[in-house]
């Protein structure tokens, strides 16, 4: 038998066909323990899912998900998460302070929708020198581990940085005019963020957040800022009362709210929710600041003043604590009529940054 086999392997022919029922026998082995990776059936399952993900992101709800088995601290029902601050506006919803959410229960629940999240930024003119700080930055904070659309909204898309960014992103340039006057250019976001939001966003991404460019972020800003619309508050103002709001209080601008009247201060910084809500938001706004520009009259803070209007006659379904808009540098300079860090901030998750402009009288 031994012969045999020696006689078999030393026959040119034998010996191939010995080599080719050892490649045979090889394929047979990657085929079984490959199964999962070659198995046409399984991409099929993985397509399967990410359109039923799909439908679910346009009711944006979770109840479309299972989460897996997690083991987690039990919440606690006769002691509140936070005592110094209010976790919950007057119609129920969640103001984000940190100690209040849970990151690893929110993650995996976005994560079973395959959620895409658009972070809409203008670099317009000189403001082109925020962007590469600003999108660093949020590569290292902003939406961790999830999909992410940077638009970047520009007058020259030569000067965008090139950025190595982590998988699931992509920098999407969009060219824009420019205007004169710096309030103009903040003014008309409204109207561009309709416009792209009508033409593309829908397709490309669940949810929109909107930023100004001129900040850095500095800690974790993630998915528990996500809903159907959300604002965010003001940091200059969150400790004051309605009355020194700086609302627009002239009755014949369209962003007019009565004295009396009023939730919070909003800042135009940041503000954000599904892309239809962004795109009734933005539109809103941009026609109401069209019949002021008719009537000859401009909103004290612009597109902020509408925005705080809009978000009066449409509850936002969760506000941000001004964790998410800080500035250090502000609370720097201003300590000795401010005080200290106000103990609420335990986090500091956004900087504004420094600049100096004309402000308006
Ligand atoms: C922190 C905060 O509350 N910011 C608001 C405030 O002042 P800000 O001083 O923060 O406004 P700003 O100068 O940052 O302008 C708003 C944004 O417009 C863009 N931009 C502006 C000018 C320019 O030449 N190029 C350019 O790209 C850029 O993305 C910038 O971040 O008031 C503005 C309108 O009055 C907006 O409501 C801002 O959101
Ligand atoms: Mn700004």
């Amino acid at each position: 038998m031994a012969k045999l086999v020696r006689t078999l392997s030393q026959n040119p022919k034998c010996y191939l066909l010995h080599r080719m029922t050892f490649i045979l026998l090889i394929a047979l082995i990657m085929a079984f323990f490959g199964y999962g990776y070659m198995n046409p059936r399984k991409q099929r399952v993985e397509i399967i899912q990410a359109g039923a993900s799909i439908t679910i992101r346009k009711r944006h709800d979770l109840q479309g998900v299972e989460l897996p088995r997690m083991v987690l601290a039990q919440p606690d029902v006769l002691t509140p998460s936070r005592k110094d601050v209010p976790v919950m506006t007057p119609w129920l919803a969640p103001i984000m302070w940190e100690g209040t959410f849970n990151t690893d229960i929110l993650n995996e629940q976005f994560h079973l929708q395959n959620t895409t999240i658009g972070l809409t930024v203008f670099a317009i003119k000189s403001y082109l020198v925020f962007l590469k700080l600003f999108l660093e930055t949020a590569e290292m904070y902003f939406m961790v581990g999830h999909r992410v659309n940077y638009y970047i909204f520009t007058d020259r898309p030569d000067y965008v940085p090139y950025l190595h960014l982590q998988k699931g992103r992509q920098i999407i340039i969009l060219k824009v005019r420019s205007y004169a006057r710096w309030q103009d250019i903040s003014m008309h976001r409204m109207e561009m963020i309709s416009n792209f939001s009508k033409q593309r966003f829908h397709q490309e991404v669940d949810y929109l957040v909107c930023a100004d460019v001129d900040l850095k972020f500095s800690d974790h800003v993630g998915v528990e800022i996500l809903s159907p619309l959300f604002g965010t508050l003001h940091l200059n103002f969150f400790f004051l009362s309605q009355e020194n709001f700086p609302y627009e209080r002239r009755p014949h601008s369209q962003a007019h709210i009565p004295e009396g009247e009023g939730d919070f201060y909003y800042t135009g910084a940041l503000f954000g929710g599904s892309v239809m809500e962004v795109y009734r938001l933005t539109k809103t706004c941009h026609q109401a600041m069209m019949v002021d520009q008719a009537n000859h009259i401009e909103a004290v803070w612009h597109d902020e003043s509408h925005l705080n209007k809009y978000l009066l006659h449409h509850k936002p379904f969760k506000v941000l604590s001004p964790e998410y808009m800080w500035s250090e540098w502000l609370y720097y300079n201003m300590k000795n009529y401010m005080g200290d860090l106000p103990s609420s901030i335990k986090r500091i998750r956004v900087n504004v940054l420094e600049k100096h402009k004309n402000w308006p009288d």
